[in-house]
């Protein structure tokens, strides 16, 4: 029998929600309140599903998303989540079919950009995506770190460390994690569903751990960042405490703001390690230490996935330091941005069009993914013979236009 993919109605979602369990390798139970919770906010005309006969077997929801750009500005995204095929279906083109068709309705409805969280680096390069942004996860041995073991918390910059509470975060977070999307390329929009699923409102898929909160102010008493962590309850045989402070979030929009709040997390009393949970790469976290090496990365890895999908508004969306001019020649197997683009760019502007002249650089879409957001260099792709050059010195020309002094970063995972 034939598969048959297409959006689900709402008789069809617990069967959706129980292909999604499945393909996600959590416990193949759908109880009414979730299906309820997730039914009062899905998008049922963005929710595919592969329906072999009665049963669904494959999964794939798309939302609207907002992405902060380079500069300041933003990009209206497609985003992909919840996407899996059950294992009796795998490798049977499923996934292919539903993702060809998200991508041509995201390119219909004009969203300049696809963008997802692959739980897997080789699934989604083959449809055009990239990444754009990466992520460092650390653990810092506090009792190495060199910190004064009589620090207070206290910043040192006339600003203060307040506790708080998740209502209070649901009130002062939103702001400050616009304004972060003001100074950092690559945020991902965090929704009032957001901030409650992310302070134990709603249904939860796992326990709830109700985390500590702490929120910096500056001197002028403006809310500059916040903190999220959880910490267990551990002591060794000598009675000595070992507890693990894990930040779950932690959101700082001043560079004073992110150094206080670090320095708060490391100087717990009972805290011997800090996990830092996944953060920018650029994060000042281990060079604030006195001593960077009590930070060991745990992880280096991809984080947010770029599908261009206009390159005109993805290439004008965003600042440039300098003036400069390149062709860019995109191959595009999907039809859907390929083409020529001449770019004109100088930090009062920036112009994108359509053009016969020669080519620069030539290189895939997915490329473009990786170097919109600032974050990837042209002359490494170029070095890794995924860009051809076919003007000398162009690859150096991109990346001094393109990369940018703060790396792209998403903190949320969708
Ligand atoms: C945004 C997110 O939601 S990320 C979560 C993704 N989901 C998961 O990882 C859950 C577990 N995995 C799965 O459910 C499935 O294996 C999926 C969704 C990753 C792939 O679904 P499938 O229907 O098997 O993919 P499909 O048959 O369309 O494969 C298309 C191509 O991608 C390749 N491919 C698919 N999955 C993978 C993978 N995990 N690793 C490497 N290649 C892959 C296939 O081999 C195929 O290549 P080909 O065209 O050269 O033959």
């Amino acid at each position: 029998m034939s598969v048959d993919v297409r959006a689900v109605t709402e008789s069809d979602f617990p069967g959706w929600l129980l292909a999604l369990q499945t393909g996600f390798l959590r416990p193949p139970r759908v109880p009414d309140e979730l299906v309820a919770d997730r039914l009062a906010n899905a998008d049922l005309a963005r929710t595919q599903g592969a329906f072999d006969g009665d049963r669904i077997v494959a999964t794939f929801r798309s939302f609207r998303q907002e992405v902060s750009t380079v500069g300041g500005g933003s990009l209206t995204a497609d985003a992909i989540t919840q996407v899996t095929v059950s294992p009796t279906h795998r490798r049977q083109g499923l996934l292919s079919r539903m993702m060809s068709s998200d991508l041509a309705v995201a390119k219909e409805r004009g969203d300049a950009i696809a963008t997802l969280i692959a739980a897997e680096y080789p699934i989604y390069g083959r449809y055009g995506f990239g990444p754009a942004s990466w992520t460092t996860e650390w653990s810092v041995d506090v009792r190495r770190a060199g910190l004064d073991p009589r620090r207070t918390g206290r910043p040192d910059d006339g600003g203060r460390i307040d506790l708080a509470d998740g209502e209070e975060i649901r009130k002062i977070g939103p702001e400050v994690y616009r304004r972060l999307a003001g100074v950092r390329a690559g945020i991902t929009d965090r929704t009032t569903r957001g901030w409650e699923l992310g302070t134990g409102l709603g249904y939860q898929l796992d326990p709830w751990t109700e985390p500590f909160y702490a929120v910096y102010r500056s001197e002028s008493g403006e809310v500059d960042g916040y903190v999220a962590y959880t910490a267990d309850d551990k002591w060794d045989d000598a009675k000595q405490p070992v507890n693990t402070a894990s930040v779950r979030d932690l959101i700082a929009v001043t560079p004073a703001a992110e150094r206080a709040l670090w320095q708060y997390v490391c100087s717990i009393d009972w805290i011997t390690t800090v996990r830092s949970g996944y953060r920018a790469p650029d994060e000042l976290l281990p060079l604030l230490l006195p001593d960077p090496r009590a930070a060991k990365t745990l992880t280096y890895v991809d984080m947010l996935w770029v599908r261009v999908l206009d390159v005109v508004r993805v290439l004008e969306s965003r600042t440039y330091p300098v003036e400069g001019s390149l062709v860019l020649d995109l191959r595009d197997g999907d039809g859907l941005a390929g083409g020529r683009y001449r770019l004109d760019a100088s930090p009062a502007g920036a112009s994108c069009v359509r053009t016969t002249d020669s080519a620069d650089l030539a290189f895939d879409v997915a490329e473009l993914g990786t170097l919109a957001f600032g974050d990837e260099s042209a002359v490494r792709l170029a070095r890794l013979g995924r860009a051809d050059e076919l003007t000398p010195g162009a690859a150096a020309r991109a990346d001094l236009l393109f990369r940018t002094p703060l790396r792209p970063f998403s903190p949320d995972i969708f």
